[in-house]
């Protein structure tokens, strides 16, 4: 980027004094003392673990030419270079971050999906949905980023990544020529607490659902909604044409609608409630299903190649964003049924066997639950669970995550997650401890089987036709972690390698 002056990355920030030089040139934007570089302002926050003002020297020691503090942390200590002090510097970092790189949401058309369930589904599937119809497409999201044809893994560990990480990328999709970028947005991201999203432009706002989440973060359901509630709220950014798109189904959906600015297109799209775009589930099985949708675009029957109700549902939303978009819905509807699920969330592995097989990153007791219970009615025959418990983490969950499965499946394959330095047979002998107290036995209720390939293999070899193998708990992960060494993993290569050695070779699923 070139070099912006201090002073003109302020405009929407709640700057309450500006010490020293305005115009000082700055070359790159960080919160992290450990990346400024010759020319950053180092933004200081306060976190959960330190305080970024006592990073203030040591900023200015690697190049920092200017700090933004926040005026209830800052000790007024004199620093070297200009100092911006403002109301809140987490708050500040959007503001500043989208100012910096330009604005670059309002070059592109900007979709923001939220929800509680599907976030990372529905915003891959929008963005593989826009792309094969024409569109030049960036993605941000919890599993994966992508820039038209490059796609690479989100190491951020942030789902929604903090605001400069944003911008930058959203630059950087303006820059490669995309036209649109489509944002898995968090409750977190959105709260106005740290509103890391502000400054994006956003053209698309999307409600999938809402559940109780994370309401340690937001306190109240109330607020939880709220802090949802702001993507809708920041369609108020965009001039021009904004739609807000929302589950019928979920009864939050009117309060979302209100959120947004009143000329802003409103859209339903529902399985159960009418809706402008309505779905009505003609087939569902545990690896795709046939969803006839009316809407005032047309009729057809869309074809989901995925797993459950749940995700013709965010089929659904996938549709009804490029229908907002003038996408035509034959178009969209063959588009549809060549997408693919995210790497490891819920994926099908199809290789003609006659037993379903699904790889899914579910790894404790709550997505569990939420698995087992949406696939158990779709599967005809028994639901055969592939999974471990991570070493050195939650050891409380190993027993109740065994308990779930054997409640809920028929036979259970208990291997390796990540035993990292713990002993691999205790922790597997825990989780069995859950499985006994729901009436499994070992043999015929569960096995234990610590090398994780050797536990697909085995899990396949007792799959019937109309079965289901469901393989929890690794899903993208690239890495099954030892004491001493990390083994390479790759939870569908291993499945279809399985399927392989039993004859079942078709690839293109
Ligand atoms: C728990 C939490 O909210 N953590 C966030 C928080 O970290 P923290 O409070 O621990 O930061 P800290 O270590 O105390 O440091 C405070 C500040 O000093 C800086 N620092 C620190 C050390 C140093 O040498 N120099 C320095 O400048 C840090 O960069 C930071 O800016 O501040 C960091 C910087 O802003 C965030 O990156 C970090 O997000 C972490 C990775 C995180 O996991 N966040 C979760 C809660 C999150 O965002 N989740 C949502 C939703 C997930 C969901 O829906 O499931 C998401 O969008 O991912």
């Amino acid at each position: 980027m070139t070099a912006k002056t201090l002073a003109s990355l302020l405009n929407n920030v709640a700057v309450q004094r500006l010490i020293g030089e305005p115009l000082v040139p700055v070359q790159s934007l960080t919160y992290d003392s450990r990346r400024v570089e010759p020319g950053s302002l180092f933004v200081a926050i306060r976190g959960q673990h330190s305080d970024g003002h006592q990073f203030i020297d040591q900023a200015i020691a690697r190049g920092a030419v200017a700090v933004v503090v926040d005026q209830r942390y800052w000790d007024e200590r004199p620093v070297a270079v200009p100092v911006v002090v403002v109301a809140d510097s987490r708050v500040a970092l959007a503001p500043l971050a989208a100012a910096f790189y330009d604005y670059p949401g309002r070059e592109l058309t900007t979709i923001g999906i939220t929800g509680t369930k599907g976030k990372s589904t529905t915003t891959d599937v929008t963005a593989q949905l826009l792309a094969a119809t024409g569109r030049m497409v960036g993605m941000i999201s919890t599993v994966d980023f992508q820039i038209g044809n490059r796609r690479w893994p989100n190491d951020t560990r942030q789902s929604t990544p903090e605001a400069p990480e944003v911008q930058a990328l959203l630059r950087e999709m303006v820059t490669a020529g995309c036209d649109t970028a489509v944002i898995e947005a968090t409750s977190h991201a959105l709260s106005p607490r740290w509103g890391r999203l502000v400054g994006c432009a956003f053209a698309v706002a999307v409600m999938l659902n809402i559940g109780h989440e994370h309401l340690d973060y937001h306190g109240t359901f109330e607020q939880y909604r709220a802090d949802k509630a702001q993507l809708f709220a920041l369609l108020g950014e965009r001039s021009g044409s904004r739609w807000a798109i929302v589950n019928a189904d979920d009864p939050n959906h009117a309060y979302f609608l209100d959120a947004a600015p009143a000329d802003a297109v409103r859209l339903r799209y529902g399985l159960h409630e009418p809706a402008d775009v309505q779905g009505q589930i003609l087939h569902s099985g545990p690896m795709s299903s046939v969803v006839r949708v009316t809407s005032p675009w047309g009729t057809t029957d869309l074809t989901v190649p995925l797993p459950g109700r749940f995700n013709a549902s965010n089929a659904l939303a996938a549709l009804t964003v490029a229908l907002s978009q003038g996408v035509a819905l034959e178009a969209a509807a063959a588009a549809l049924a060549g997408v693919r699920a995210p790497r490891g969330r819920m994926v099908p592995i199809d290789a003609g066997q006659p037993f379903a097989v699904i790889v899914d990153y579910a790894h404790n007791p709550d997505s569990f639950e939420q698995i087992f219970a949406m696939l158990r009615p779709q599967v005809q025959g028994r639901m055969i669970a592939v999974f471990g418990s991570a070493g050195e983490r939650d050891v409380a969950k190993r027993a109740i995550q065994g308990e779930i499965a054997g409640r809920m499946c028929d036979l259970l394959v208990l291997t390796d997650e990540d035993p990292r330095g713990e002993d691999r047979e205790a922790i597997i002998a825990q989780i069995a401890a859950g499985a006994e107290r729901a009436g499994k036995r070992p043999g015929s209720g569960y096995l234990c089987i610590p090398d994780r390939a050797q536990a697909i293999r085995a899990a396949m070899a007792a799959a019937q036709p109309g079965d289901l193998v469901l393989l929890l708990g690794k899903g993208h992960e690239g890495s099954i972690i030892y004491a001493d060494f990390s083994l390479p993993w790759n939870e569908e290569r291993e499945a279809r390698q399985a399927l392989a050695e039993l004859g079942y070779h078709r690839s293109h699923d």
